[in-house]
């Protein structure tokens, strides 16, 4: 597991990471969001390394994170950072081999890797003359190659097409199952609605909310939305209600936590058709709003 403590950078007199701790837990793939400048890049440099931390402490299951644990650690920085003039397999098997990997083993993985993420026709073309997304699967690619044990990517899934995307996320759900925390930034709040087990969301540098995509979800105050066919404002009236917004054909009505939601369903009924009373579930790209427009 990875743990970040009160993390903290500065850059001159701005702070860019301001006390920032959560955790990348085995076998959960863990999404990380927030709006440019967040400090979701400078956080993701600190845990490898790139960049020195001012305060804080980064442990890696249980001891501080040290240059040994790090080169077990795949990473897909956004700088990405490969060769544009050489072959994409000749690249590749030269940062397996890096990473500990024998020749055979290492061509092996590579090509494995390659047609997985259906580059294999691309493996002796050099990085320069592949289209932008393509090159961006060579990067992934080069993120996963030897064994790693945790992955740390920044924004994997920018531009690639819906099909890349589909392969990707079904890779790091693999990576994930086998065991390996994964954490990968995103501004794709649907895609990683789907994809998360756990959400770290970023604002000016904190922490501002984390957890699983139910516990985000969570309101302390239940909504429902009411369609009686009319203007609902007599739901103010009724008792648990803390908020009411009308609309042309009912009402979204905000209930106290502890109302019974039945009360309203009875008043409305009594008042005529009711035709929907459905339970109001935030997605996480409505919560990541509400948490991040302070
Ligand atoms: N090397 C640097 N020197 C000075 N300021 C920096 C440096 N790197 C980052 N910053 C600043 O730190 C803040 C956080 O930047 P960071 O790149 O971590 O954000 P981010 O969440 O990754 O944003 P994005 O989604 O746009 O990639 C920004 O205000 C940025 O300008």
């Amino acid at each position: 597991m990875l743990e970040l403590e009160e993390l903290v950078r500065d850059f001159g007199d701005h702070r860019a990471v301001d006390q920032v701790s959560f955790r990348v837990s085995r076998g959960r793939l863990t999404g990380f969001v927030g709006g440019n400048g967040a400090g979701k890049t400078t956080t993701m440099r600190m845990i490898m390394g790139v960049l020195a931390t001012n305060r804080g402490e980064i442990r890696w299951d249980g001891a501080p994170v040290t240059a040994a644990d790090r080169r077990d650690f795949g990473y897909m920085p956004e700088e990405r950072g490969l060769y544009p003039k050489q072959t994409v397999l000749g690249q590749l098997v030269y940062l397996a081999r890096l990473r500990g990997q024998g020749n055979a083993e290492a061509r092996r993985h590579t090509l494995e890797l390659l047609e997985r993420l259906g580059l294999a026709e691309k493996s002796q073309s050099r990085l320069e003359s592949l289209s932008l997304g393509n090159q961006q699967r060579v990067q992934i690619a080069a993120a996963l190659l030897g064994s790693p044990k945790l992955l740390v990517l920044d924004e994997p899934f920018s531009g690639l097409d819906p099909h890349a995307v589909d392969t990707m996320a079904e890779l790091l759900r693999e990576y994930a199952a086998a065991g390996i925390p994964v954490l990968f930034s995103s501004h794709q709040l649907d895609l990683v609605e789907r994809l998360c087990d756990d959400l770290v969301i970023m604002a000016s540098g904190h922490v501002v909310g984390k957890g699983t995509a139910d516990e985000l979800r969570h309101r302390d105050r239940p909504r429902y939305h009411l369609v009686t066919g009319a203007p609902a404002g007599w739901a103010r009236d009724v008792p648990g209600v803390t908020d009411v917004e009308e609309l042309p054909d009912g009402a979204r009505v905000e209930l106290a936590a502890d109302a019974d939601p039945g009360e309203l369903l009875t008043q409305a009924l009594g008042r005529g058709a009711v035709h929907a009373f459905t339970p109001l579930v935030p997605s996480i790209a409505d919560v990541y709003r509400e948490m991040t427009s302070a």
